[in-house]
Protein backbone atom coordinates (compact mmCIF):
# COMPACT_ATOMS: atom_id res chain seq x y z
CA UNK A 1 0.00 0.00 0.00
CA UNK A 2 1.29 3.72 -0.60
CA UNK A 3 1.80 5.52 2.43
CA UNK A 4 -1.34 7.37 2.56
CA UNK A 5 -2.01 9.76 5.76
CA UNK A 6 -5.21 10.33 7.07
CA UNK A 7 -5.42 13.40 9.59
CA UNK A 8 -8.44 13.61 11.78
CA UNK A 9 -8.83 16.93 13.77
CA UNK A 10 -11.19 16.48 16.98
CA UNK A 11 -11.23 13.27 18.64
CA UNK A 12 -14.91 13.36 19.86
CA UNK A 13 -17.45 10.81 18.83
CA UNK A 14 -17.50 11.87 15.57
CA UNK A 15 -13.75 11.86 14.86
CA UNK A 16 -13.41 8.48 16.30
CA UNK A 17 -15.98 6.91 14.59
CA UNK A 18 -14.80 8.30 11.43
CA UNK A 19 -11.08 6.70 12.44
CA UNK A 20 -12.71 3.70 13.28
CA UNK A 21 -14.95 3.07 10.17
CA UNK A 22 -12.00 3.83 8.16
CA UNK A 23 -9.22 1.53 10.14
CA UNK A 24 -11.70 -1.23 9.21
CA UNK A 25 -11.58 -0.50 5.50
CA UNK A 26 -7.62 -0.84 5.71
CA UNK A 27 -6.90 1.50 3.04
CA UNK A 28 -4.81 4.26 4.58
CA UNK A 29 -1.60 3.41 5.71
CA UNK A 30 -1.88 5.74 8.97
CA UNK A 31 -4.43 7.65 10.73
CA UNK A 32 -3.30 10.89 12.98
CA UNK A 33 -5.43 11.96 15.63
CA UNK A 34 -5.54 15.29 16.56
CA UNK A 35 -7.18 17.49 19.43
CA UNK A 36 -7.24 20.54 21.71
CA UNK A 37 -7.76 17.89 24.23
CA UNK A 38 -4.62 15.94 25.12
CA UNK A 39 -6.01 13.40 27.40
CA UNK A 40 -8.84 13.18 24.75
CA UNK A 41 -6.15 12.05 21.98
CA UNK A 42 -4.52 9.99 23.80
CA UNK A 43 -7.51 7.94 25.33
CA UNK A 44 -8.77 7.60 21.48
CA UNK A 45 -5.66 6.12 19.88
CA UNK A 46 -5.12 3.69 22.96
CA UNK A 47 -8.82 2.52 22.22
CA UNK A 48 -8.09 2.30 18.17
CA UNK A 49 -5.19 0.67 19.06
CA UNK A 50 -7.15 -2.33 19.83
CA UNK A 51 -8.19 -2.29 16.31
CA UNK A 52 -5.40 -3.59 15.48
CA UNK A 53 -5.51 -7.34 14.81
CA UNK A 54 -7.92 -6.60 12.16
CA UNK A 55 -6.54 -3.32 10.31
CA UNK A 56 -3.08 -2.30 9.16
CA UNK A 57 -4.00 1.16 9.31
CA UNK A 58 -1.47 2.81 12.13
CA UNK A 59 -3.37 5.06 14.60
CA UNK A 60 -1.04 8.09 16.59
CA UNK A 61 -1.63 11.44 18.06
CA UNK A 62 -0.24 14.14 15.86
CA UNK A 63 0.92 17.74 16.48
CA UNK A 64 -1.10 20.29 14.16
CA UNK A 65 1.72 21.19 11.96
CA UNK A 66 2.27 16.99 11.41
CA UNK A 67 -1.71 17.56 10.38
CA UNK A 68 -0.83 19.94 7.78
CA UNK A 69 1.56 17.42 6.12
CA UNK A 70 -0.91 14.69 5.73
CA UNK A 71 -2.82 13.87 2.33
CA UNK A 72 -6.14 13.71 4.19
CA UNK A 73 -7.17 16.08 6.86
CA UNK A 74 -10.56 15.64 8.60
CA UNK A 75 -11.72 18.54 10.53
CA UNK A 76 -14.42 17.57 13.24
CA UNK A 77 -13.37 19.67 15.94
CA UNK A 78 -16.05 22.49 17.39
CA UNK A 79 -19.54 22.71 19.64
CA UNK A 80 -22.15 20.11 18.56
CA UNK A 81 -25.77 20.74 18.91
CA UNK A 82 -27.48 20.72 22.11
CA UNK A 83 -31.19 18.70 21.66
CA UNK A 84 -33.64 21.21 19.66
CA UNK A 85 -30.51 23.72 18.38
CA UNK A 86 -29.99 24.06 14.84
CA UNK A 87 -26.69 23.58 13.39
CA UNK A 88 -26.66 27.44 12.33
CA UNK A 89 -26.61 28.02 16.26
CA UNK A 90 -22.81 26.84 16.11
CA UNK A 91 -21.15 29.12 13.40
CA UNK A 92 -19.85 31.67 16.07
CA UNK A 93 -18.09 28.90 18.00
CA UNK A 94 -16.65 26.78 15.00
CA UNK A 95 -15.84 29.68 13.28
CA UNK A 96 -13.32 30.95 15.42
CA UNK A 97 -12.09 26.92 16.18
CA UNK A 98 -11.68 26.25 12.56
CA UNK A 99 -9.95 29.61 11.75
CA UNK A 100 -7.57 28.42 14.66
CA UNK A 101 -7.34 24.79 13.57
CA UNK A 102 -6.39 25.89 10.19
CA UNK A 103 -3.73 29.06 11.25
CA UNK A 104 -2.31 25.98 13.73
CA UNK A 105 -1.66 23.74 10.88
CA UNK A 106 0.20 25.51 8.25
CA UNK A 107 2.06 25.55 5.94
CA UNK A 108 -0.78 22.44 4.21
CA UNK A 109 0.75 20.29 2.12
CA UNK A 110 -0.16 21.50 -0.92
CA UNK A 111 -2.00 18.43 -2.65
CA UNK A 112 -3.73 17.85 0.56
CA UNK A 113 -7.98 17.29 0.52
CA UNK A 114 -9.11 18.88 3.59
CA UNK A 115 -12.62 16.86 4.55
CA UNK A 116 -14.85 19.59 6.48
CA UNK A 117 -17.60 17.75 8.87
CA UNK A 118 -18.48 19.76 11.38
CA UNK A 119 -21.15 21.75 11.39
CA UNK A 120 -22.55 24.13 9.56
CA UNK A 121 -20.63 22.41 7.47
CA UNK A 122 -21.84 24.13 4.15
CA UNK A 123 -20.81 27.63 5.34
CA UNK A 124 -17.13 26.05 7.13
CA UNK A 125 -16.27 24.71 3.98
CA UNK A 126 -16.90 28.00 2.26
CA UNK A 127 -14.46 29.38 5.31
CA UNK A 128 -12.06 26.79 4.79
CA UNK A 129 -12.11 27.17 1.21
CA UNK A 130 -10.52 30.81 1.91
CA UNK A 131 -8.08 30.43 5.11
CA UNK A 132 -6.53 27.19 4.04
CA UNK A 133 -5.26 28.44 0.49
CA UNK A 134 -5.60 24.93 -0.96
CA UNK A 135 -7.40 25.11 -4.54
CA UNK A 136 -10.78 24.96 -4.09
CA UNK A 137 -11.14 21.80 -5.54
CA UNK A 138 -9.24 20.44 -2.64
CA UNK A 139 -11.59 21.53 0.13
CA UNK A 140 -15.02 20.27 0.46
CA UNK A 141 -17.61 19.13 3.05
CA UNK A 142 -19.46 15.62 3.73
CA UNK A 143 -22.56 17.75 3.00
CA UNK A 144 -25.86 16.04 2.77
CA UNK A 145 -24.09 12.62 2.18
CA UNK A 146 -25.74 11.45 5.24
CA UNK A 147 -28.59 13.15 4.84
CA UNK A 148 -29.01 10.96 1.33
CA UNK A 149 -28.23 7.70 2.94
CA UNK A 150 -31.27 8.45 5.79
CA UNK A 151 -33.50 9.34 2.82
CA UNK A 152 -32.01 5.99 0.40
CA UNK A 153 -32.51 3.69 3.74
CA UNK A 154 -35.75 5.24 4.46
CA UNK A 155 -37.32 4.78 0.47
CA UNK A 156 -35.29 0.95 0.41
CA UNK A 157 -37.57 0.08 3.41
CA UNK A 158 -40.58 1.22 1.72
CA UNK A 159 -39.69 -0.25 -1.74
CA UNK A 160 -38.15 -3.35 0.20
CA UNK A 161 -34.67 -3.35 -1.90
CA UNK A 162 -31.56 -3.15 -0.58
CA UNK A 163 -30.48 1.18 -0.42
CA UNK A 164 -27.50 0.93 -2.06
CA UNK A 165 -29.96 0.35 -5.35
CA UNK A 166 -32.11 3.69 -4.51
CA UNK A 167 -30.78 6.32 -6.60
CA UNK A 168 -31.43 9.07 -4.56
CA UNK A 169 -30.31 13.00 -3.49
CA UNK A 170 -31.00 15.04 -0.22
CA UNK A 171 -29.51 18.45 -1.80
CA UNK A 172 -28.72 21.77 -0.44
CA UNK A 173 -27.58 22.78 3.11
CA UNK A 174 -27.15 20.29 5.65
CA UNK A 175 -29.66 22.03 7.27
CA UNK A 176 -33.46 22.61 7.89
CA UNK A 177 -33.16 24.32 4.08
CA UNK A 178 -32.16 20.64 2.44
CA UNK A 179 -34.72 19.51 -0.09
CA UNK A 180 -35.13 16.23 -2.10
CA UNK A 181 -34.78 15.68 -5.39
CA UNK A 182 -37.76 13.71 -6.20
CA UNK A 183 -37.58 13.82 -9.67
CA UNK A 184 -34.48 12.90 -10.48
CA UNK A 185 -34.84 9.85 -8.15
CA UNK A 186 -34.89 6.26 -9.28
CA UNK A 187 -35.03 2.75 -8.77
CA UNK A 188 -34.07 0.51 -11.52
CA UNK A 189 -33.77 2.65 -13.74
CA UNK A 190 -37.55 3.64 -13.10
CA UNK A 191 -38.20 7.28 -12.38
CA UNK A 192 -39.22 7.36 -7.80
CA UNK A 193 -42.38 9.05 -8.52
CA UNK A 194 -43.67 6.10 -10.87
CA UNK A 195 -43.95 4.09 -7.90
CA UNK A 196 -47.16 3.49 -6.46
CA UNK A 197 -45.56 3.09 -3.21
CA UNK A 198 -44.13 6.45 -3.32
CA UNK A 199 -46.93 7.63 -4.81
CA UNK A 200 -48.63 7.18 -1.71
CA UNK A 201 -45.91 8.39 1.03
CA UNK A 202 -46.72 12.12 1.87
CA UNK A 203 -43.51 13.79 0.49
CA UNK A 204 -43.27 16.87 2.68
CA UNK A 205 -43.29 14.57 5.96
CA UNK A 206 -40.76 12.22 4.62
CA UNK A 207 -38.30 15.60 3.47
CA UNK A 208 -39.15 17.11 6.99
CA UNK A 209 -38.22 13.68 8.89
CA UNK A 210 -35.04 13.45 7.32
CA UNK A 211 -34.10 17.09 7.57
CA UNK A 212 -35.01 16.68 11.70
CA UNK A 213 -33.45 12.99 12.20
CA UNK A 214 -30.14 14.63 13.72
CA UNK A 215 -32.23 16.13 16.34
CA UNK A 216 -34.34 12.86 16.48
CA UNK A 217 -31.14 10.85 17.56
CA UNK A 218 -29.17 14.26 19.55
CA UNK A 219 -32.63 14.32 21.95
CA UNK A 220 -32.21 10.33 22.49
CA UNK A 221 -28.97 10.07 23.04
CA UNK A 222 -27.02 13.20 22.60
CA UNK A 223 -25.26 13.09 19.58
CA UNK A 224 -25.04 11.74 16.68
CA UNK A 225 -22.05 9.93 14.99
CA UNK A 226 -22.06 6.39 13.25
CA UNK A 227 -23.88 7.71 10.03
CA UNK A 228 -21.39 10.18 9.38
CA UNK A 229 -18.22 8.22 10.45
CA UNK A 230 -19.36 5.14 8.20
CA UNK A 231 -20.47 8.27 5.18
CA UNK A 232 -16.69 10.21 5.66
CA UNK A 233 -14.82 6.42 5.67
CA UNK A 234 -16.30 6.21 2.45
CA UNK A 235 -15.26 9.43 1.51
CA UNK A 236 -11.39 9.31 2.08
CA UNK A 237 -11.49 5.58 0.90
CA UNK A 238 -13.17 7.17 -2.77
CA UNK A 239 -10.07 9.58 -2.54
CA UNK A 240 -7.14 7.42 -1.37
CA UNK A 241 -8.40 4.74 -4.56
CA UNK A 242 -9.39 7.85 -6.52
CA UNK A 243 -12.86 6.16 -7.19
CA UNK A 244 -14.26 9.15 -9.27
CA UNK A 245 -17.86 8.20 -7.48
CA UNK A 246 -20.34 10.95 -7.21
CA UNK A 247 -21.86 11.72 -3.92
CA UNK A 248 -24.11 15.04 -2.72
CA UNK A 249 -21.40 17.10 -0.97
CA UNK A 250 -20.64 20.46 -0.51
CA UNK A 251 -19.05 22.59 -2.61
CA UNK A 252 -18.84 26.18 -4.31
CA UNK A 253 -21.29 26.67 -7.08
CA UNK A 254 -20.76 29.40 -8.68
CA UNK A 255 -24.36 30.39 -9.80
CA UNK A 256 -25.38 29.92 -6.33
CA UNK A 257 -22.61 31.55 -4.98
CA UNK A 258 -22.18 29.57 -2.05
CA UNK A 259 -21.04 25.85 -0.63
CA UNK A 260 -24.24 23.77 -0.90
CA UNK A 261 -24.49 20.00 -1.59
CA UNK A 262 -24.58 19.03 -5.47
CA UNK A 263 -23.87 15.88 -6.70
CA UNK A 264 -19.77 15.92 -7.49
CA UNK A 265 -17.22 13.50 -8.91
CA UNK A 266 -13.99 12.88 -7.23
CA UNK A 267 -11.10 11.42 -6.60
CA UNK A 268 -7.44 11.87 -5.09
CA UNK A 269 -7.09 15.45 -7.01
CA UNK A 270 -10.34 15.98 -5.04
CA UNK A 271 -13.58 17.33 -6.88
CA UNK A 272 -13.46 16.82 -10.60
CA UNK A 273 -17.25 17.45 -11.91
CA UNK A 274 -20.26 19.13 -10.50
CA UNK A 275 -23.04 18.09 -11.77
CA UNK A 276 -26.56 20.11 -12.06
CA UNK A 277 -29.08 17.82 -11.59
CA UNK A 278 -32.43 18.02 -13.51
CA UNK A 279 -35.05 19.95 -10.97
CA UNK A 280 -38.79 20.11 -10.77
CA UNK A 281 -39.60 24.05 -10.64
CA UNK A 282 -40.29 23.73 -7.08
CA UNK A 283 -37.03 21.59 -6.45
CA UNK A 284 -34.76 24.68 -8.14
CA UNK A 285 -37.08 26.83 -5.62
CA UNK A 286 -35.89 24.99 -2.78
CA UNK A 287 -32.05 25.22 -3.98
CA UNK A 288 -32.14 29.14 -4.40
CA UNK A 289 -33.85 29.40 -0.80
CA UNK A 290 -31.26 27.10 0.47
CA UNK A 291 -28.17 29.10 -1.04
CA UNK A 292 -30.22 32.34 -0.16
CA UNK A 293 -29.93 31.04 3.87
CA UNK A 294 -26.43 30.01 3.35
CA UNK A 295 -25.45 32.80 2.21
CA UNK A 296 -26.79 35.54 4.76
CA UNK A 297 -25.78 33.33 7.07
CA UNK A 298 -22.30 33.10 6.04
CA UNK A 299 -22.47 37.12 5.06
CA UNK A 300 -23.28 37.17 9.05
CA UNK A 301 -20.12 35.90 10.27
CA UNK A 302 -17.22 36.80 7.38
N1 LIG B 1 -21.61 16.95 8.87
C1 LIG B 1 -22.28 15.99 9.47
O1 LIG B 1 -23.04 15.23 8.84
C2 LIG B 1 -22.15 15.85 10.95
C3 LIG B 1 -21.46 16.79 11.66
N2 LIG B 1 -21.32 16.67 13.02
C4 LIG B 1 -20.59 17.75 13.67
O2 LIG B 1 -19.29 17.27 14.04
C5 LIG B 1 -18.77 18.09 15.10
C6 LIG B 1 -18.17 17.21 16.20
O3 LIG B 1 -19.20 16.48 16.83
P1 LIG B 1 -18.84 15.44 18.01
O4 LIG B 1 -17.62 14.67 17.68
O5 LIG B 1 -20.09 14.72 18.35
O6 LIG B 1 -18.47 16.45 19.19
P2 LIG B 1 -17.53 16.16 20.44
O7 LIG B 1 -17.83 17.21 21.44
O8 LIG B 1 -17.66 14.73 20.84
O9 LIG B 1 -16.06 16.36 19.86
C7 LIG B 1 -15.59 17.57 19.39
C8 LIG B 1 -14.11 17.60 19.67
O10 LIG B 1 -13.54 18.79 19.08
C9 LIG B 1 -12.45 19.14 19.92
N3 LIG B 1 -11.98 20.49 19.65
C10 LIG B 1 -12.52 21.68 20.01
N4 LIG B 1 -11.73 22.68 19.59
C11 LIG B 1 -10.67 22.13 18.97
C12 LIG B 1 -9.51 22.65 18.34
N5 LIG B 1 -9.27 23.98 18.28
N6 LIG B 1 -8.61 21.77 17.79
C13 LIG B 1 -8.81 20.44 17.87
N7 LIG B 1 -9.91 19.90 18.46
C14 LIG B 1 -10.81 20.72 19.00
C15 LIG B 1 -13.01 18.96 21.32
O11 LIG B 1 -11.98 18.90 22.29
C16 LIG B 1 -13.75 17.64 21.15
O12 LIG B 1 -12.96 16.53 21.50
C17 LIG B 1 -19.95 18.97 15.55
O13 LIG B 1 -19.83 20.25 14.97
C18 LIG B 1 -21.16 18.25 14.97
O14 LIG B 1 -22.26 19.11 14.77
C19 LIG B 1 -21.84 15.62 13.71
C20 LIG B 1 -22.51 14.63 13.05
C21 LIG B 1 -22.76 14.67 11.62
C1 LIG C 1 -25.42 16.22 13.55
C2 LIG C 1 -25.64 16.17 12.11
O1 LIG C 1 -25.31 17.09 11.39
C3 LIG C 1 -26.31 15.04 11.55
O2 LIG C 1 -26.37 13.95 12.15
O3 LIG C 1 -26.88 15.17 10.44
Amino acid sequence: MAPYKVAIVGAGAVGASIAYALMLKDVASEILINDVVPEIVKGQVLDLSDVACVSSTKVKAATSQEVGQADIIVITAGAKQKDGEPRTDLIGRNYKILESVIGGMKPIKPEAIMLLVSNPVDILTEIAQKLSGLPQKQVFGSGTYLDSTRLRAKIADVLHVNAGSVHAYVLGEHGDSQFIAWGAASVAGKPMLEFPEIQKLDKEQVQADIARKALDIIKLKGATYYGIGACAADLCESIILDKQVVRPLSVFVPRLGCCLSMPAKFGYRGIEEIYEIPLHPAEEEQLQTSAQAIKKLTQSVV
